[in-house]
């Protein structure tokens, strides 16, 4: 697998000798395009992900998000449904073809509840978020860290299945960190692969001697449980004004006083985002307290994953 790429014709592809029809564009971003095609034998929607390699560590980057993707299966993390690199006139495109997840991301689905002024039941947030630390944890077992969690790397499906994508950040988990240089490395890595406003405090100001470890994922959980209880993530407004966010993630992060959801839910967000990592919890913990919402609120559907 991974070898056999070709373009037939315009808008087929081909790979692993299997034909895709081009359906339109889904999204297209710095150094990648993804776009919607269709299966010329199965008829099924797939989502191809094409990601453009200008030099040998992209190309390095895009093949250890191929191992990552390839390294999980479980229905909350994106599969990779096949994959080719295509070299032509010096330069590379990676191409992992992923199955197409319907109903966007889940920033995407906030977005438009905020347009309708409405917003997301208790029960509805207890099922997605249940599902995104479900997939988390898998990640955590395995030894190592997303990285890159947000709203829109998750995906969800009709049922409201959450899917974690974009595993381009992944790493192994633990991280130590010997003097000043190894520190400067780690920051300067998380400027530009870990989202600002999703970033953990530990990663703004790398100390030369320290351990980060997928704490810094749990941090980002808690901002995703935010965003879907607020409509906006806890810092998005601090970037958008160009605020230092680095700064704002010291303090404990502030609920405000017009939010309806319950006592619960609230203490649980509290208990996620602690700036100190070695006091933030674990996922699995973090999995156990939703369960424990879930099964005191009578309308979650708690078989979901
Ligand atoms: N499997 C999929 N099903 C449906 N939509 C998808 C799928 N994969 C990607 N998309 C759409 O394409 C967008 C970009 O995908 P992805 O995050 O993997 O690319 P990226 O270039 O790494 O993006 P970013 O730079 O924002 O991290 C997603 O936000 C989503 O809207």
């Amino acid at each position: 697998m991974g070898q056999a790429l070709c373009i037939c014709s315009r808008g087929s592809i081909t790979i692993d000798n299997k034909k895709y029809y081009f359906v339109q564009k889904l999204d297209e971003g710095g150094f990648s395009y993804v776009d919607l095609v269709e299966g010329a034998k199965d008829g099924q929607f797939y989502a191809l992900k094409r990601i453009l390699c200008h030099d040998r560590q992209a190309r390095q980057e895009a093949q250890t998000e191929v191992e990552m993707h390839q390294m999980f299966n479980h229905p909350n993390i994106l599969s990779l449904v096949a994959y080719a690199f295509s070299d032509s006139g010096g330069k590379t495109e990676a191409w992992l073809l992923l199955p197409y997840v319907r109903k966007g991301t889940l920033w995407s689905v906030l977005e438009k509840l905020r347009d309708k002024g409405s917003s997301m039941p208790e029960n509805q947030i207890l099922t997605i978020f249940r599902g995104i630390c479900s997939g988390l944890k898998t990640i955590h077992d395995k030894g190592y860290a997303h990285r890159d969690l947000k709203p829109t790397n998750v995906l969800l499906d009709e049922e409201d299945r959450p899917v974690l994508m974009d595993l381009g950040s992944m790493n192994r988990a633990r991280i130590e960190v010997r003097g000043s240089r190894e520190a400067m490395t780690v920051q300067d890595w998380a400027a530009q692969r870990c989202t600002i406003s999703y970033r953990a405090p530990e990663l703004f100001n790398v100390e030369s001697h320290c351990i980060i470890d997928e704490r810094t994922d749990i941090w980002s959980l808690g901002c995703v449980l935010y965003c879907m209880m607020m409509l906006e993530g806890p810092y998005d407004l601090i970037f958008q004004k160009g605020d230092s966010v680095a700064l704002a993630v010291q303090n404990p992060v502030t609920i405000p006083s017009t939010c309806s959801y319950s006592n619960g839910l609230q203490m649980l967000l509290s208990s996620i985002m602690v700036s100190n990592p070695q006091e933030r919890p674990g996922v699995g913990w973090v999995l156990d307290q939703v369960q424990d919402l879930q099964s005191r609120s009578p309308n979650t559907q708690t078989n979901m994953v």
